[in-house]
């Protein structure tokens, strides 16, 4: 098989990277990882998983048949145009990039080559990513296969419409952060009541760990799910009684909504220094 490069080595290209081994899609010998200027980043990724590093990157994109861009939306300028001399439409270009269109990335890289958008989440390391991919122009029914296998190895995937990406961006791109909050504050709450934090955790993660178990097996709605455990002027009533008076459904509503909008804002300003980079040529 031919091999895999990584332009980025932060924490969702470890995510996928350690995902892809673990599910032996890939060897780490036939991945490649690249990074802007951190060494000591690219050994430390190098030793844990066992993937080449370079950053020389006509060698790399030499031996590549698919290239996954994961660096932050804000280097995506300069970083194509560092790229596009050594990449080509021969190349599956992966973009898990947050915001930025599949469109955006062609016109930046300059021809008309295969892009797909994914966005996974970090759960990718444990094979449990929530993927949704969309494909740009370019694009083939063998290249959907082998973005959808790819992603299938480190979880769940779907095929959205590129319009629904900075929604999905926002919901399970970002949704794990959003639960690790949950779980941070029930553990400080159980810490400031007077519980070991030792002892909060282990309850706490086992009660997620059940309560997404729960999810998933029952044919029973969440809803449903959650008068199962309401016991008329019981406990979990009291509890729901305090979030709702707190505005928590809103505060969730508001953190989706903003998140989307964010990586919508995200998308324009890429568009907007592509079209200023274009003017100026003229
Ligand atoms: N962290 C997450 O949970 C998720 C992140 N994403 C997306 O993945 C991308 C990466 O995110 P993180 O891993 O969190 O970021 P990070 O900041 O941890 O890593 C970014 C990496 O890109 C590298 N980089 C930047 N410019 C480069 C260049 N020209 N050549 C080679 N490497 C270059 C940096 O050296 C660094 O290794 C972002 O676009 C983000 O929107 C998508 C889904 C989830
Ligand atoms: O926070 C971010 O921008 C990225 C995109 C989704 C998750 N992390």
């Amino acid at each position: 098989m031919s091999k895999i490069v990584f332009i980025g080595a932060g924490s969702m290209a470890e995510a996928m990277i350690s995902g892809l081994i673990e599910k032996k899609m890939y060897s780490g010998k036939e991945i490649i990882v690249t990074n802007r200027s951190n060494d000591e980043r690219l050994q430390e990724i190098s030793r844990l998983y066992g993937v080449t590093t370079s950053r020389d990157y006509t060698k790399i994109l030499k031996k590549a048949s698919v290239v996954v861009l994961a660096f932050k939306p804000k280097d995506v300028v300069e970083s194509l145009s560092l790229l596009k001399e050594d990449l080509s439409s021969d190349h599956l270009v992966i973009s898990v990039i947050a915001g930025v269109s599949t469109d955006s990335i062609t016109n930046l890289l300059g021809f008309e080559g295969p892009v797909i958008r994914a966005m996974p989440n970090t759960s990718a390391s444990i094979g449990q990513s929530a993927t949704a991919i969309t494909s740009g122009n370019w694009t083939n029914d063998k290249h959907e296969r082998l973005a959808c296998a790819l992603f299938e190895a480190i979880g769940k995937v779907i095929t959205v419409d590129e319009e629904a990406m900075h929604l999905v961006t926002g919901l399970s791109g970002s949704g794990p952060a959003y639960f690790y909050y949950m779980i941070e504050a029930m553990q400080d709450a159980a810490v400031q009541e007077g519980m070991t934090e030792e002892t909060a955790r282990e309850l706490i993660f086992q009660t997620f760990v059940g309560a997404a178990g729960m999810v998933k097996a029952s044919n029973k709605t969440p809803h449903q799910l959650r008068k199962d455990i309401t016991s008329p002027n019981g406990t979990t009533e009291a509890g729901i009684k305090m979030l709702q008076q707190e505005q928590f459904k809103e505060s969730i509503s508001s953190c989706i909504k903003i998140a989307k909008n964010r990586s919508e804002e995200m998308g324009k300003d890429i568009e907007e220094r592509l079209a200023a980079s274009i003017s100026s040529r003229h």
